[in-house]
């Protein structure tokens, strides 16, 4: 799994190799600035046939040194470089210093004050190439695009920002956000952004198009959605050794899920020629009242699509025509009450072969399925809850006290809201300094406090773990799949979960491979979707994936 680090424990890392004297902090510093500068031509190579203009705004720490070694490299390949310092030079951190001077032999350093960077726009402008031409209609077409022939670099702050910006830095950054950049570069992070949690600290961030961070991603670079702008991310190899026994968080991709070829999964389960449907499991989902039903009917058809042997929904008698004319492969049971010798869930569970439980989606919040919520969590059996049981363990502190090791919890923001009020708090609380409160440290507490998984959705999945461990699966950058946000699709990412229960995942694991899949599925379908076409994509996915 790519390891995600936050600012501390990339400064203990990079301490470590320094200290151990396999590479100096200057030599780093080299190599990042290097780093950037290929980054910058393999995104966009059309920048590598001339010389271009480049803007780079230094900020007071090591990342205001990357963006000194990037002007000097540009300079050296022709390019005109205009550089802007925020700070006292005097202070700068020692590496940054020397790269500071050694700019100096190549070019000038003006100071970031208001009024700057337009006057830098308006230099660029004198050489700006003038487009004036009819367009194939006939019309008159005007256009003069600064960024044709200039580059902005933003080495202002990395993994250090600490507080909001002065006003005068937020009045230059402003100015900055006036203009339309077509190439725009954010060193290691955009400035203003934190690091640990991607919140907005300095009161203000700029906005970039391509973003280039060293070594390995921070976690920052994979929560919240104030990235959105960045449309392209590449991580530089700063070629140092370094293992962490902190505990880093994961970011999910398709080679940490341990997808086998030969048996779909390899987890002890497989899907082979010896097995059969009773060899994977049997998942009970439960259905809500007439009218109701269609929220466990998604989660019931992506638990079979995910490979349960089999799937049987839970319904009351007042639903049962109603679920029984929508489902033919999916069974049916009529599920009254918790417990009671007629249609109680009690009985049902005396078949020790139902091994994974869904609960929530369209349950309703009555007397039904609260007695449903207590008699599955006294079962102890491996439980997917999610929409409405969220809200009736937020409702019962007895209730939530019953949840166990085997269940998954699936909030989305205001469930975890109502779930986890005082840390949902803290997490919502502005972020004023660095580094700030995550959706991680967030997930992670409440997993603790749960006692089970918490899978806190988002494009920004955060899956923790009680005892630290941590992934995030993102539907960002490359894997942004926006048209996944649709009615049903958390019920379908439910019923992922359940089906490898039922396949005998563990529940972190169950919870990881679902989440990943259901952006694999949204993204394979593509814009358009909707909930239902989830589960019917999977045999594409997986079929792509060479299972
Ligand atoms: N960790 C690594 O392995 C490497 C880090 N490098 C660079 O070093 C960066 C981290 O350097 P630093 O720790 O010096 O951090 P930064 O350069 O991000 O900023 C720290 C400086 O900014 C000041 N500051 C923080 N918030 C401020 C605010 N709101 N207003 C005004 N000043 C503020 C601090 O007092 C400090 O002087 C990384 O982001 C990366 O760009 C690279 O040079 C190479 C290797
Ligand atoms: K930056």
């Amino acid at each position: 799994m790519t390891e995600l680090l936050t600012a501390a424990q990339m400064r203990a890392i990079e301490e470590a190799a320094i200290a151990s004297g396999e590479v100096t902090g200057l030599e780093l510093m080299e190599r990042a600035g290097r780093g950037v500068v290929e980054a910058i031509f393999e995104e966009w190579p059309e920048l590598a046939q001339t010389s271009h203009r480049a803007v780079v705004l230094c900020g007071p720490g090591n990342n205001g040194g990357d963006g000194f070694v990037v002007a000097r490299l540009l300079k050296e390949w022709g390019w005109e470089v205009e550089v802007f310092l925020y700070g006292d030079p005097e202070k700068l951190p020692p590496d940054a210093k020397v790269n500071y001077e050694r700019w100096g032999e190549k070019g000038e350093v003006a100071p970031l004050i208001p009024g700057s960077l337009d006057q830098s726009v308006d230099r660029g402008l004198e050489n700006a190439i003038y487009k004036d031409q009819y367009d194939a209609s006939g019309t008159w077409e005007s256009e003069t695009n600064i960024g044709q022939q200039t580059i902005f670099i933003d080495a202002l702050f990395g993994t250090g920002l600490k507080r909001r910006f002065e006003e005068d830095l937020l009045d230059v950054l402003k100015e900055w956000g006036d203009y339309c950049y077509e190439y725009a570069v954010a060193v290691d992070m955009p400035s203003g952004l934190c690091s640990d949690s991607g919140k907005c600290i300095g009161g203000h961030w700029v906005f970039s198009k391509l973003l280039v961070t060293f070594e390995t991603p921070k976690v920052g670079h994979f929560l919240g959605h104030n990235m959105y702008d960045i449309k392209s991310f590449k991580t530089v190899d700063l070629n140092f050794h370094w293992n962490t026994d902190a505990d880093t968080v994961g970011l999910l991709g398709y080679t940490d899920l341990q997808l086998d070829k030969d048996g779909w999964f390899d987890n002890g389960m497989q899907k082979t020629l010896r097995t059969h449907k009773y060899s994977h499991g049997h998942a009970l989902i439960f259905a809500g009242g007439p009218g109701k039903t269609g929220a466990a009917r998604l989660a019931a058809r992506g638990a079979l699509r995910i490979g349960a042997g089999l799937v049987t929904l839970g319904v009351p008698p007042s639903a049962q025509m109603e679920v029984a004319s929508q489902v033919t492969a999916i069974m049916l049971r009529r599920v009254t009450d918790g417990s009671g010798e007629v249609d109680g869930l009690d009985v049902t569970l005396r078949d020790d072969r139902i091994n994974a439980l869904c609960i929530g989606p369209g349950l309703g919040i009555g007397a039904r399925g609260e007695a449903l919520v207590k008699t599955t969590l006294e079962g102890k059996r491996a439980t997917v809850l999610d929409a409405d049981a969220l809200t009736l363990l937020a409702q019962d502190k007895a209730l939530f006290d019953c949840l166990h090791k085997n269940c998954v919890l699936t909030p989305h923001g205001g469930e975890f809201a109502r779930l986890f009020p005082d840390i949902a708090e803290k997490l919502n609380a502005p972020a004023t300094k660095g580094p700030a409160y995550s959706k991680v440290d967030a997930t992670r507490e409440a997993a603790k406090r749960a006692g089970c998984v918490v899978l806190f959705k988002g494009p920004d999945t955060v899956i923790a773990h009680p005892d630290g461990r941590c992934s995030i699966n993102s539907a960002q950058y490359e894997r942004a799949a926006p048209w996944l946000a649709t009615a049903g699709s958390g019920d379908v990412l439910a019923g992922f979960i359940t089906g490898l229960l039922a396949r005998g995942f563990d529940p972190m694991r169950a919870a990881e491979t679902a989440a990943w899949l259901h952006v694999e599925c949204a993204r394979s379908l593509g814009p358009g979707l909707i909930a239902e076409d989830l589960p019917e994509e999977l045999p594409k996915v997986f079929r792509d994936l060479g299972l």
